[in-house]
């Protein structure tokens, strides 16, 4: 058994880079009378993506010892208190910030928005949302967590800005009253690639959300990476009471992929409050008659189709909450970072921006899922 136990202190994570044993990923090992090591490894999430190096390691580590006759290995999942312990030892013993959008009574609203496929505009309807809110008067951040296509600082023309700290918390970044944060903001350099997955990322989402002073908002708007990957799973755990906003385009293939996005989001118990489908339609002027016509360049009914469906899968109303058409005024005022809403020249997509803020905001917030911070006397 010493020499067993002794192996595998050595077998590292392959991504927090220390000892499995230290970081508590090994709560038991057996040795039958055969000599067959049996082996319970705690991934710290479920389907962790490297779940076959940790097993691959942890067999290597056992199977060469004189005595041992085999390894298996039984893969478990850490509970949120395994977790937690876990994120304490990583900050070096320090308990963390709590994440103030996850207290009971909180009264941010916190709405994800979320794609299936990529580039269909989701970070430009962040960016111009967020911006569109507080032009109601609203206190608003935006949360850039798309760890891929983080582009959220560039639209705002926010792209060398670095965020201070002040004391143990991160100063946001400002932009007008809007408060910026962004995961491309704790990069070392602009052209650093984010592979962050499992409880690296996790962390980084953490810091985003508790370590930030954001300060009293009424809401803050996250732009998630496309698709239902890690980041969205993890934001899942940490933010129940998130609503979901989901953005496609009106092809029927990104519609598709779109209603994978508001099912994911159902299946982590966040409501789903809406769809906004972009790039609808480009008004063009007919060279032949001369009047001005819709042209669906990318087909139509993507849209309808992810609100139809979704509202069936999940048994409540997802409505389309706005069409957005093609708008060169957006793409420029995206590229030069001043976004197309309260710009001097908003284009036609801003007023569909601004009408799916004010429906938004005219919207209570579902109370289905959330802790309200009261306990039920009992009778
Ligand atoms: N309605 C629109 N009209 C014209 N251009 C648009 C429109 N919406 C988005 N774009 C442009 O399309 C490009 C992709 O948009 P954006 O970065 O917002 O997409 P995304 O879904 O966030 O992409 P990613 O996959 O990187 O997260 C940008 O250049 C943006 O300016």
């Amino acid at each position: 058994m010493k020499a067993v136990v002794a192996s595998l202190s050595r077998v590292m994570d392959p991504e927090i880079k220390r000892p499995l044993m230290e970081l508590g990923m090994i709560p038991r090992i057996d040795i039958d009378a055969d000599g067959v090591v049996t082996v319970e490894v705690l991934l710290t999430v479920q389907f962790c993506p490297l779940h076959t190096t940790i097993t691959e390691d942890v067999q290597k580590a056992v199977s060469g010892i004189p005595g041992v006759a085999g390894a298996k290995v039984e893969l478990g999942v850490m509970t949120d208190e395994q977790r937690k312990a876990l994120n304490v030892q990583l900050r070096g013993g320090v308990e963390q910030h709590e994440i103030p959008f996850a207290k009971p009574g909180n009264l941010t609203r916190v709405l994800l928005v979320s794609s299936g496929k990529g580039g269909v505009g989701k970070s430009s309807v962040t960016a111009n949302l967020a911006l569109a809110l507080a032009r109601g008067g609203k206190k608003v951040g935006i949360l850039d967590a798309d760890i891929y296509g983080h582009s959220i600082p560039p639209m705002l023309g926010l792209a060398e800005a670095q965020p201070t700290m002040v004391g143990e918390y991160i100063m946001p970044v400002p932009y007008g009253d809007l408060k910026v944060m962004s995961i491309g903001m704790l990069k070392q350099s602009r052209d650093q690639v984010i592979a962050w997955r499992g409880p690296i990322l996790d962390r980084a989402l953490q810091q985003m959300l508790a370590d930030v002073y954001w300060g009293d908002l009424d809401y803050l708007v996250v732009d998630l990476p496309p698709g239902t990957g890690d980041v969205a799973m993890s934001l899942g755990a940490k933010l129940p009471d998130a609503e979901v906003l989901v953005v496609t385009t009106p092809q029927a293939a990104a519609a598709e992929v779109a209603e994978r996005a508001g099912t994911m989001a159902d299946m982590l118990h966040q409501r789903v409050i809406g769809v906004v489908e972009n790039m609808s339609y480009l008004e063009a002027t007919c060279p032949k008659c001369g009047e001005t016509h819709e042209v669906d360049i990318f087909g139509s009914g993507g849209g309808e189709q992810v609100s139809r469906t979704l509202s069936g899968r999940l048994g409540y109303d997802v409505p389309l909450l706005g069409r957005i058409p093609l708008d060169v005024t957006l793409r420029v005022a995206g590229d030069e970072g001043e976004p197309v809403v309260g710009s001097a020249e908003p284009g036609p997509s801003a007023a569909v921006i601004e009408q799916v803020a004010a429906t938004l905001a005219a919207k209570p917030r579902g109370l289905a899922g959330m802790s309200l911070g009261v306990t039920p006397v009992q009778g």
